[in-house]
């Protein structure tokens, strides 16, 4: 536990995209308080949101794996490292698009009935 909870501190102070996923974690929770999203709303976008951690964590691991394998230029490591990116760019996609179908639907109502 004490080293998984320090493996997400070195993501905060080494990948400048954690502190982007912060900020778009805090912001989906905010919108989703001020929405009124449902439980169902609330279950999809924290599985998108714990998708988008996950997966930034999981490539920043794979980061490391592959400069320690192989710190000199190397094709492979560069296949590695723009497959894992592009993991992260998948799951962030798809956390977008789950956030906006979730999200449309109740600024519809909000905007056509008042408070849900
Ligand atoms: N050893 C290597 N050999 C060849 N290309 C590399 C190597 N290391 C990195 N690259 C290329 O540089 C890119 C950036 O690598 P870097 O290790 O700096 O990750 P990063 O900038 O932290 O990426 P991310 O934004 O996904 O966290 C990689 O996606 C890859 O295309």
């Amino acid at each position: 536990m004490k080293e998984a909870i320090n493996g997400i501190i070195t993501l905060f102070r080494e990948e400048k995209n954690a502190k982007i996923h912060a900020f778009c974690t805090i912001a989906v929770i905010w919108s989703g308080n001020l929405l009124n999203f449902s439980s169902v709303d609330w279950l999809w976008i924290s599985l998108a949101i714990a998708g988008v951690w996950t997966s930034e964590l999981f490539n920043s691991a794979l980061e490391r794996i592959v400069d320690l394998a192989s710190p000199e230029v190397n094709p492979l490591a560069k296949k590695a490292k723009d497959f894992a990116a592009g993991a992260v760019l998948v799951m962030a996609i798809w956390a977008i698009a789950v956030f906006f179908l979730v999200a449309i639907p109740n600024l519809w109502i909000i905007l056509n009935f008042g408070k849900i």
